[in-house]
């Protein structure tokens, strides 16, 4: 298919400490054209929209790499600031499955805010002889969002698969690894979420929220998908990458204080009860975390020289949930872009299963659904290839008609797991959506 590339223009300049990135998204523009990436206040926060690309099927990361490519050799870029995604950058989320009916996306916004590491900055976009959008940046910081803590007045309702018939399902899938078909699949099920009086759902006040309760995570949006994920697939800066594996959850239970940092393991200030050491003693949690790490290491093998892959998890703590984490890091030695790297992790078995196809094959026959972007990868990448891809997990998929919404969670099932514990773990990490959305006090 020929596609026609646009002519951009990009312009970054440094500006002073530009404060809440969020506060900045003027309410009126279009929640599908919000774009986000944010940890702990650093990031990028985007909006408007000058061009983007859809792709669909099987080479939907292709086509979407190969646009990008062209677009940024035919674009003008001026950029005084010049560090990891400063200059032209594109926001990306693509769907789960080549066979999803969703399209995948990347896009570029006309306006992007940034900070790191204490510097500040503010790209325009433009296509062809447009005129900036705004003279100086100095216009868009003065303009601070009044009601980015007001959320809107939202409703939930069932998703394709019910709760009451969701531990049948976890069942069937056991029953499937117990005849040797899949040692581990990952199951999710959606739950809708609508705007009472059929109004768009305003993005940044649900970034917002996110990114208060979840300092641990990477709150994102890109064309309507929003969320906050703990989960890392591939960070590509400057030659080094790092990827963030989880699988094995456990709830947290109210009670333990947060400033209680006892790992398992570390004497005895870990009570014998606490999650943590459970986790890290579940044989049944280890065995699933050491499919993901395994389909993560194998696949960045090829573009690695000295990948580390440590030895055992760590327990990753997030207000509702702990998972087992490992951090893998490596030195690129092929020419890869990030998106590139994503696409060749994607799908790992943290979000899949093993061995990869067969749990495919499971996926689409008992979950019931479209998973759409959800557990695709979600990030952004700038013109050197840089960038960071998540995956899409913690997170909500806005509809076409703006109001109306899906929300997701799912859990890895493995032989030993227990359906109605299944249902309990995607009801905790239903819960991060539902707070940011209002829907639960949490
Ligand atoms: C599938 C999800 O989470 C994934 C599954 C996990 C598990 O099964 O323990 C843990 C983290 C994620 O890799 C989700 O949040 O929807």
């Amino acid at each position: 298919m020929t596609r026609t590339i646009p002519r951009l223009r990009a312009r970054t300049l440094a500006v002073d400490a530009p404060g809440d990135l969020l506060t900045r998204v003027p309410d009126e523009v279009d929640p599908r054209e919000v774009a986000a990436w944010l940890r702990e206040g650093d990031g990028l926060v985007g909006w408007g929209r000058v061009a983007e690309i859809t792709t669909t099927g099987p080479d939907r990361f292709g086509e979407a790499e190969a646009w990008w490519t062209e677009v940024r050799a035919a674009a003008e870029v001026e950029d005084e600031v010049r560090l990891p995604g400063t200059g032209l950058v594109t926001f990306g989320s693509f769907t789960f499955s080549p066979d999803s009916q969703d399209a995948s996306v990347l896009t570029i916004p006309r306006i992007v805010i940034g900070r790191r590491d204490g510097l500040s900055w503010v790209t325009q976009v433009v296509a062809g002889d447009e005129p900036w959008p705004v003279e100086h940046p100095a216009e868009l910081l003065g303009r601070t969002n009044a009601d980015i803590a007001v959320l809107d007045p939202l409703t939930e309702s069932e998703g394709s698969v019910g709760a009451d018939a969701w531990p049948g399902v976890v069942a069937a899938a056991v029953r499937r690894i117990g005849r040797g078909e899949v040692d581990k699949v990952v199951l999710a099920r959606d739950v809708r979420v609508r705007h009472r009086e059929g109004r768009a759902v305003r993005i940044a006040p649900v970034l917002e929220r996110l990114q208060s309760r979840y300092a641990a995570t990477w709150t994102f949006a890109v064309a309507g998908l929003v969320g906050a994920t703990p989960e890392m697939l591939v960070r590509l800066q400057g030659g080094r990458v790092r990827s963030r594996v989880l699988a094995g959850t456990i709830r947290r239970p109210n009670g333990i204080p947060a400033h209680d940092t006892a790992v398992p393991g570390a004497g005895d200030r870990a009570h014998p009860m606490d999650p943590r050491l459970r986790l890290v003693s579940s044989t049944k949690d280890l065995d699933e975390h050491a499919f993901a790490v395994r389909s993560v290491a194998e696949a960045l093998a090829p573009h690695c020289s000295d990948l580390m892959v440590p030895d055992a998890p760590y327990v990753l703590e997030l207000p509702d949930v702990y998972h087992l984490a490992s951090d893998l890091t490596g030195t690129m030695h092929s020419e890869a872009t990030s998106l590139r790297l994503a696409a060749a992790l994607h799908p790992s078995a943290a979000v899949c299963g093993t061995p990869t196809e067969a749990a495919a094959a499971v996926i689409g026959e008992l979950e019931g659904m479209d998973r759409g972007r959800y557990a695709g990868p979600v990030g952004w990448m700038d013109g050197s290839g840089d960038g960071d891809w998540g995956i899409a997990l913690r997170c909500g998929e806005l509809a076409d008609d703006r109001h109306s919404m899906r929300i997701f969670a799912g859990g890895g099932i493995v032989a030993a797991s227990d359906p109605a514990a299944e249902l309990a773990e995607t009801e905790v990490k239903l819960t991060a959506m539902r707070h940011a959305l209002g829907l639960a006090d949490a």
